[in-house]
């Protein structure tokens, strides 16, 4: 007998204020982010059933999801989307809950912000009604998506209650190859163990390429759990987490900080802790990603060709859906739009990776290239750095943070039928706009193929030297040794 505990146990223990029989339990909430899709029917609805929000200081809200990203943005071009702002701003003000709204420069998706103000904090639950909230674990959390009921329920009680779920660890073992991101790990993941591999489980990610990556590499990868099927990903925290969180706008600070990072730094699995299931990837034979069906699991190293049949349900589908043959080589492949943004790769050090590869170079006629940053945090620092000027000199859009083109509403979207190579996280039909053809790489994809016109491998597009500028060789050479490698 070991007393040897996961760190899923120890966060899930500190939280669990009763067990409710039958693998439930009654959890304690730390924090609830709403956004105004989801959050705004949450707030009416508990507001009509005369229940209220017991602590206002644990919940924040923002409107990400339906607001126009375009410059010069006044609110939403979806149809009736102006409804659910209405709704968020009305609730969030007679509750007392603090909203970052469009003009707020905290604005942003709400996964990129919470970190970014240090809501989400290690060692805390922090719940959510969407379903991308497991990207937040990438700081030690246990975030998890949640329904609008059980988001009325943790706003009116602080608690909710769950079933305990599965442990499972996902070691990534040894170091990442040259130009492969946490991306392109969560999609060979997923490719390699199917879309449902997760489910029922709360993985924690591990091992030494895990380690490795930066703060925006672990959002990212604990943010496809989610496509996983698991109920929550996460990573255990350490000094890169503890650095950045310092000084942030809700972080504990004096004394309060100094406890906090004293039982943050107990947040590990311990050695000999056993977990139900246990997967390793090997990180030195991740590829650089790319999905070709319908499904985040339809993916394959970039230079491989389509798998032929037999397929079986979605996959069989999806090569009529997405005008592609069985056993066609994906490079090479013309496309009519690219685009980069979503909670998944919209972060500064995700831009930077994409204003190495197209400094100098132009998006090839005829495409579409749009970037929209994560949060209006990140917007003007990559204004203060100038890499919106690369970009637009490059011939992408800049835009407003957003959700944006991640998913379709009803307003902004594809032309139907377009080839869309994209930094997003689903490949669902329609999910770009209807008739739209999704497919999803790491950001560096992205970049290369705007620039190339078609399916393009970004270890081929390595980063320009610059004339006169000593800097260009670091840059070429940090990209070619891994491009999150710390
Ligand atoms: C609208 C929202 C509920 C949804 C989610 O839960 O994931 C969205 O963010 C998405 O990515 O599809
Ligand atoms: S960016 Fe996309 S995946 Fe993320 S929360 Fe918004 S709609 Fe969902």
């Amino acid at each position: 007998m070991t007393n040897s505990r996961t760190l899923f146990a120890k966060l899930w223990d500190a939280h669990v204020i009763a067990s409710l029989g039958m693998g439930e339990d009654l959890v304690a909430i730390d924090r609830v982010f709403l956004h105004e899709r989801t959050g705004s029917v949450a707030l009416r609805s508990l507001a009509a059933s005369g229940r209220c929000v017991t602590d206002p200081r644990r919940i924040f809200a923002v409107t990400d999801h339906i607001v126009d990203t375009l410059p010069g943005r006044t609110g939403t071009l979806v149809p009736g989307g102006a409804a659910f702002l209405e709704a968020t701003r009305e609730e969030t003000r007679k509750a007392g809950i603090h909203l970052f709204d469009v003009e707020d420069p905290d604005q942003g998706i709400v996964h990129v912000i919470s970190p970014e103000l240090a809501i989400v904090l290690p060692g805390a639950t922090l719940v959510c009604p969407d379903s991308h909230s497991c990207s937040q674990g990438a700081l030690g959390a246990l975030a998890w998506g949640i329904g609008s009921t059980e988001a009325e329920h943790a706003m009116a009680t602080g608690t909710l209650r769950v079933r305990r779920p599965g442990t499972m660890r996902v070691t990534f073992s040894g170091r990442l190859g040259p130009g492969v991101t946490a991306k392109d790990m969560a999609l060979a993941l997923i490719a390699t163990h199917g879309a449902s591999g997760g489910k029922g489980h709360a993985i924690e990610f591990a091992g030494e390429a895990v380690a490795a990556l930066d703060l925006e590499g672990r959002l990212t990868l604990c943010n496809m759990a989610a496509e996983f099927g698991a109920m929550t990903a996460f990573v255990a925290p350490d000094e890169v987490i503890f650095d950045y969180l310092k000084g942030r706008r809700y972080a504990p600070r004096g004394p309060a900080w100094d406890a906090a990072l004293t039982a943050w730094r107990l947040l590990a699995t311990d050695p000999g802790a056993t977990f139900d299931r246990e997967i390793v990837m090997d990180a030195h034979a991740v590829a650089p990603m790319m999905s070709w069906g319908v499904s985040p699991q339809d993916s394959v190293p970039i230079d491989a060709s389509i798998p032929t049949p037999p397929y079986t349900g979605s996959s069989a589908r999806a090569l009529d859906y997405m005008a592609l043959r069985p056993g066609q080589q994906l490079l090479g492949t013309p496309i009519d739009a690219a685009f980069i943004g979503s909670c998944t790769n919209s972060r500064l050090a995700d831009l930077r990776r994409v204003a190495a590869i197209v400094r100098g170079r132009h998006v090839a006629n005829g495409i579409t290239a749009i970037i929209v940053p994560g949060s209006s945090a990140v917007r003007r620092a990559a204004e203060a750095e100038g890499i919106d000027r690369i970009f637009m000199d490059a011939g992408f859009d800049w835009r407003m943070s957003g959700c944006s083109l991640c998913f379709y509403a009803g307003g902004d979207g594809f032309a139907p039928g377009a080839r869309v190579i994209s930094s997003t996280n689903r490949n669902f039909e329609g999910r770009q706009g209807p008739g739209v053809r999704t497919h999803i790489a790491s950001p560096e994809t992205v970049a290369a193929s705007a620039i190339a016109g078609a399916i393009a491998d970004p270890r081929d597009w390595p980063p320009l030297p610059a004339p006169g500028d000593g800097k260009a060789d670091d840059r070429a050479h940090a990209f070619t040794a891994g491009a999150e490698a710390r």
